[in-house]
């Protein structure tokens, strides 16, 4: 009913609904709502692939609603006007599409077509969103009670079009049993942990945060995390700099403070100072021996470690993830697709694994929060628990990008936020900033547009 009614809603004008039923209860659902559609006097046709008479159980008591004729999907010739309800396959899509469904899909391609999908745009994996031999390209899909990783993960989400998630009545918390620890990154996730900005409050309260710079030629991500670390929220920011850089961060920074450290002995004896709540290392660091150094002896504390501190372990990871587990820190690792796969090489190359699944192994095997990142970016924790975060808007992918949204972590670390926590809430103030700054942002605007931590 709920897919006959948004067929009726976004396309009032449709010439013809086509459904297209599948041999399972995706297809079930499928005559289910061609029946809803004659009813309101819709012009209709429905197609299937193989036998409908082999249908059982539930899909063989949808079938019999539906009083029409269904016709073979190879003779599906789609015209102009045509508006198809994609109903072959959904959850229980367990290998490539057969042949003669990728070229019914491809048809309607052809045409360029709207597509109304149920559930799942047929050939995405629900568990994965990956695509199955080939995918319909939804303009709309409904499906029911929650949406799945498919719906999220890439390429999966830009399969789906707009979501619409309609509730047939399964009790949350049979839906939440099923979901185990795995939800959407909103700010319901980690809003207990995010303390009320008192206006009172001493800076040394709002926290500490850390920053190091890299050698002199690359400064500018360490102070773009810092200047974002301030703005998401952190008392006091510190650009810790090697000698030679610091007349060129001198040069940049105002409310961002600057210390020379050089050698580990000099961080050795500033880490004497408990009152350092967080430490970022990793953008524009350099990847060596340092940046080895230096995170082992800050695997105590609390410490997100990015893109060159995470690519300075490639080949001696055991001996960070041991010391993470010895010094049970609360550590961030902010992984792309391309650092993931240099840390984590064997379960970046298991492709039965989905996203999730990879960063929730990751994390397991490192002890450490993984944050997954990309346009479906996850959260992961090595106790289970995982996010996927949906509000990244696309142009969020722009040079610096990740440098701010390690900031902002920090900048929840120093306030003492689990790490767990801190990460999900970065990523969700990251892509709220993204959509404030709006298109064509640079990592400096997406820095002014942080907004504060909703209450
Ligand atoms: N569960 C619920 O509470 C609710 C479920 N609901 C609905 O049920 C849908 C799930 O139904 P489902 O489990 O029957 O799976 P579905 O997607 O129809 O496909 C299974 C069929 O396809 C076949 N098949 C699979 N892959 C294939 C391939 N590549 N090529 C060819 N065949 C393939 C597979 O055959 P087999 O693997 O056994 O050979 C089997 O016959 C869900 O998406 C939603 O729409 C809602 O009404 C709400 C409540
Ligand atoms: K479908």
């Amino acid at each position: 009913m709920a897919v006959s009614a948004a067929a009726l809603r976004l396309f009032p004008s449709a010439t013809r609904f086509v459904v297209l039923c599948g041999p399972g209860n995706n297809g079930g659902d499928g005559y289910v709502a061609a029946a809803a559609l004659a009813e309101s006097g819709a012009s209709l046709a429905v197609f299937a692939p193989g036998d409908v008479g082999k249908l059982k159980g539930d899909a063989a008591r949808a079938r019999a609603t539906y009083a029409g004729e269904v016709h073979a999907i190879e003779t599906y010739e789609p015209r102009t006007g045509d508006v198809v309800i994609d109903a072959l396959f959904g959850a229980g899509l367990v290998r490539d599409l057969p042949k003669a469904v990728q070229e019914a899909i491809s048809r309607v391609d052809d045409r360029c077509l709207p597509v109304i999908a149920v559930d799942l745009p047929s050939g995405i994996d629900g568990r994965s969103g990956a695509v199955r031999g080939a995918s319909f390209t939804a303009t709309h899909t409904v499906t029911f009670m929650a949406a799945k990783p498919g719906h999220l993960l890439l390429p999966g989400r830009t399969h789906c079009g707009s979501l619409e998630v309609f509730d047939i009545g399964i009790p949350d918390r049979l839906v939440r049993s099923r979901a185990g620890d795995l939800r959407i990154n909103t700010p319901a996730v980690w809003q207990q942990h995010a303390r009320g900005l008192d206006p009172a409050t001493h800076k040394f309260k709002r926290g500490h945060l850390v920053v190091f710079s890299g050698p002199q030629t690359s400064t500018g991500a360490a102070r773009l995390s810092a200047m974002a670390g301030l703005n998401a929220g952190a008392g006091l920011v510190t650009l810790a700099s090697p000698p030679e850089a610091l007349a060129a961060n001198a040069a940049h920074l105002t409310a961002v403070m600057l210390k020379e450290i050089g050698k580990a002995g000099d961080l050795a004896e500033w880490l004497k100072d408990r009152r350092l709540g967080a430490f970022v290392l990793g953008p524009g660091f350099g990847v060596g021996k340092k940046a080895r150094e230096f995170a082992l002896m800050l695997c105590g504390r609390a410490l997100v470690l990015d893109a060159d501190a995470v690519t300075a372990f490639m080949e001696r990871r055991t001996e960070l993830f041991d010391r993470i587990a010895a010094e049970g820190g609360q550590v961030v690792m902010t992984p792309h697709e391309g650092e993931f796969a240099r840390l984590f090489p064997e379960i970046a190359a298991d492709t039965a694994l989905s996203k999730i699944e990879k960063a929730l192994a990751a994390a397991k095997l490192s002890h450490a929060v993984i944050l997954y990142k990309g346009s479906d970016t996850v959260v992961a924790a090595p106790s289970g628990r995982a996010v996927v975060n949906a509000n990244a808007p696309p142009w969020l992918a722009t040079a610096g990008s990740g440098d701010v949204l390690t900031g902002i972590i920090g900048a929840h670390l120093a306030q003492g936020m689990p790490a767990f926590e801190a990460a999900a809430a970065a990523v969700w103030r990251h892509g709220e900033a993204g959509m404030r700054a709006g298109r064509g942002t640079t990592a400096e605007t997406l820095v002014e547009n942080i907004a504060p931590l909703p209450e």
